[in-house]
């Protein structure tokens, strides 16, 4: 019989970003794969399109760490995808659950739990997340990026892998990248990227620094859903909301990169050597979760760093001024630097751990 495994993860493209670097691997070993989303997550965009993955959308309610009306209807939300996974999970019977992350995450795990199906959690931040918190103790094993994660995990569950980088990023062509943005061999190109949801401080920053920013760079603008300012047609300024099968060649023809200093993104620059600006979330817009991240990079000379509460059009012109003269110790030090490579090793953990049920 044909082994299976069921993924989930979701709410940002973060929690979806590992599993779509595994689900190849597994289509091509013969596995059935299967996904467990939200009815209208950003993972059910990102998965639907992929052949043969069948995806399953159930209940799910936001763990939020603040007080909110909607807090009242949650719990119900969470009690009706717990009975939908555990449904769906005795159903469909899958060897093996990996779970990324992300709340539609948390009724996924307990279904598996539930029936006795083995679950691995991978975890990309430094401190698990709350899904991730609750999810630790149903698990059989979670792979961490950062090797300070472990600490964090408890009962020896923790693997230090690094990071899970699909491997299509790596086959990007610069010359195609250049064609699709209409810019040239000849001058340096700036990549932004706000994270997966966009930033609208970091696009109103690089939008007002733009004159002084286009005379050393082209600059690529990844800005996020619904943040394109159609008005703006600067020579050597190229704005997409998102992309997904133009990344590779985007990210190959780029020099230097500002962001967000989400885990699976800085960790996909780190694999390709682009020396980045970060600019991470506050405590208040996530858990303080990428200020670590930035500051675990900033230590290792991979990155600048600028806070979003110093964050001007001037402050961001003079960290890539200091970004662009040091270049390349930023990138002899991203060559000697953290693992990278643990597709792999991920892929073959949960083989393991599927077969010895
Ligand atoms: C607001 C929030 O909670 N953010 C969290 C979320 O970030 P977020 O969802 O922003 O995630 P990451 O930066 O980790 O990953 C974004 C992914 O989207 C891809 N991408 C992005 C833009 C684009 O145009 N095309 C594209 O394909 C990137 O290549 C990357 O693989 O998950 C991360 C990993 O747990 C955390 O570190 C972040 O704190």
């Amino acid at each position: 019989m044909k082994k299976k495994i069921m993924f989930t993860g979701g709410g940002s493209a973060g929690h979806v970003t590992v599993n779509l670097a595994l689900i190849p691997l597994f289509r091509q070993e013969g596995w059935a794969v299967e996904y467990i989303g939200s009815v209208n997550g950003i993972e059910r965009e990102l998965v639907s399109p992929l052949p043969d993955v069948a995806y399953f959308p159930i209940s799910t309610g936001k763990l939020r760490r603040y007080l909110d009306w909607q807090n009242a209807k949650d719990p119900f939300r969470i009690a009706k995808g717990v009975y939908q996974a555990y449904r769906l999970i005795r159903r469909r019977k899958p060897d093996i659950v990996f779970s990324k992350g992300g709340f539609v995450s948390v009724p996924v795990v307990i279904g598996a739990w539930l029936n006795r199906v083995p679950v691995i959690i991978h975890e990309s931040d430094i401190t698990p997340g709350l899904a991730n918190r609750i999810a630790i103790p149903m698990a059989e094993a979670v792979c961490t990026t950062f090797p300070e994660a472990a600490a964090h995990i408890g009962k020896g569950k923790g693997r230090h892998v690094g990071a899970v980088i699909r491997n299509e990023l790596k086959q990007g062509s610069a010359a195609a990248g250049r064609k699709l943005c209409g810019f040239t061999p000849q001058r340096p190109v700036l990549l932004v990227m706000g994270g997966s949801l966009g930033a609208q401080s970091i696009n109103r920053a690089v939008r007002q620094a733009l004159p002084e920013l286009t005379e050393a760079f082209q600059v690529v603008h990844l800005c996020g859903k619904g943040q394109l300012d159609p008005a703006l047609t600067v020579p050597g300024y190229c704005q997409f909301e998102y992309i997904r099968d133009e990344l590779p060649d985007v990210l190959a023809m780029s020099d230097l990169v500002i962001t967000r200093a989400g885990s699976n993104s800085i960790f996909e620059f780190l694999s390709l050597r682009k020396p980045m600006l970060l600019i991470p979330l506050t405590r208040q817009q996530s858990r303080g979760d990428q200020i670590l991240n930035a500051r675990s990079f900033e230590k290792a000379g991979y990155a600048e760093v600028l806070e979003e509460e110093g964050l001007t059009p001037q402050t961001l012109l003079e960290r890539i001024g200091v970004l662009h003269a040091h270049r390349d110790a930023y990138v002899s030090a991203m060559a000697s630097g953290q693992k990278t490579d643990a597709l792999a090793e991920v892929f073959k953990l949960i083989k393991e751990t599927a077969k010895s049920r």
